[in-house]
């Protein structure tokens, strides 16, 4: 429970007088489970309402509810920490006003302010996707995806560039900006740069979709979408709710990430049964051993990409690939048919023969094409040859 408020007992009680905090806390996030990517959409009615219209009754279950919405984001908290996440889903807090229980509660953290950058972009995500969810809430997304058209092959499609080129699919990222290198390129036209990429031999396409730390937008991918691109869209998002992924699909995504770092293993699970139900690839995002063995254990993972940057330090290293992929964890996967993408920091012909070599069948590129003035130039001098031939 590092870094996490801490429970202690108080003199007197004992951890059996509250059921719920007396089981581990894999048998309460099962209780909650179909609560924990949703959870904050459980109680929309009682958000609703305005201070000072409600009676006696219906306070006192607000503050019921409120109470239960706490104690299961401190489950949350322990279920991800006893996963090795460092990342909390949201800034932490004392309980609730109306809170009766036998503990006593400690804030670890003071001022509440996010540890790395990767939490203060999760945190941020967390405030911003409430928000956005209150404006288009499930059931009206759900009513758009029966009139969307079908999704595009994600997977197939950086198989079929492999076995056409011999090297690693590509998947060329349409990337303005980052907290780690600032802004990549002034002359931002996310159309023209995703048409370059597809000219230029990419099998599929990543776009940014963050605002505040990418400067990226929803807007880009349906304005990609819609200009005729055929390749396949991932939309590089920061995901913490299933809501997102819907909202994704609308958006014209044909697959998205999720990051082992942020989400437990019960969340990739669930959400990766959403994809398959919209038809979009997950790709899960891992950045150390304790990660790819976590998304190893989980079935129907069809891509992995091993980031070589730690989100949350910065460095770049892509003697991570490799590390990943030696000994059993390589062999699992070539038995479990996943493809591996190596993810970042890759900008010459030998990174990719690198990575190509400790057994990725594909790679994420930004930076390094997306800086030049062709960005299809740039995949032909990162392959060191024409890849669209
Ligand atoms: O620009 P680079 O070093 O080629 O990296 C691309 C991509 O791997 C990187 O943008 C990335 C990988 N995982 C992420 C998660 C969120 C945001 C961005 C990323």
């Amino acid at each position: 429970m590092e870094g996490l408020i801490s429970l202690k007992s108080s003199p007197g009680t004992s951890l059996r007088s509250f059921p719920s905090f007396n089981q581990p806390p894999n048998s309460f996030a099962r209780r909650f489970s179909m609560d924990l990517p949703l959870r904050r959409s459980s109680f929309p009615a009682i958000r609703a309402q305005q201070p000072g219209t409600i009676s006696p009754k219906e306070e006192e279950e607000e503050d019921a509810l409120k109470v239960k919405e706490w104690e299961v984001g401190m489950f949350q908290n322990e279920v991800a920490a006893s996963q090795g996440i460092r990342i909390r889903r949201r800034p932490p807090t004392g309980p609730p006003l109306h809170y009766v229980g036998p503990f006593e509660f400690r804030l670890q953290n003071d001022g509440n302010t996010p540890r790395n950058i990767l939490e203060e972009i999760v945190w941020h995500k967390d405030t911003e996707v409430s928000q956005m969810k209150e404006r288009k809430p499930l059931a009206t997304l759900k009513k758009f995806i029966e009139n969307a058209p079908p999704t595009r092959d994600f997977v197939g499609a950086l198989k079929a560039a492999h076995s056409r080129t011999g090297l690693p699919g590509l998947i060329a990222e349409v990337k303005k900006a980052s907290p780690s290198r600032g802004i990549l390129r002034e002359d931002f036209d996310p159309v023209e740069i995703a048409r370059a990429y597809e000219k230029g031999g990419a099998a599929c396409l990543s776009v940014l979709t963050d605002e505040k730390f990418f400067k990226g937008s929803f807007e880009n991918l349906e304005a990609i979408r819609n200009a005729g691109v055929q390749c396949p869209l991932l939309c590089k998002e920061f995901v913490i709710d299933a809501w997102q992924i819907y909202y994704a699909r609308i958006k014209g995504a044909d697959a998205i990430l999720l990051i082992a770092a942020v989400l437990p293993d019960l969340d990739i699970r669930y959400m990766v049964k959403i994809c398959k139900i919209l038809g979009l690839a997950a790709l899960v995002e891992v950045h150390d051993e304790r990660e790819m063995d976590r998304v190893l254990g989980i079935e129907g993972i069809e891509l992995i990409g091993i980031n070589n940057r730690n989100l949350e330090t910065f460095e770049v290293d892509i003697s991570n690939t490799k590390k990943l992929l030696e000994g059993e964890r390589g062999q699992l996967i070539c038995q479990k048919d996943i493809i591996v993408v190596g993810e970042s920091g890759l900008f010459t012909p030998d990174h990719v023969g690198y990575v190509q070599e400790a057994g990725v069948k594909a790679v994420l590129v930004g930076e390094s094409i997306v800086k030049q003035s062709d960005p299809g130039k740039g995949i032909t001098g990162l392959f060191g040859r024409d890849i669209s031939l």
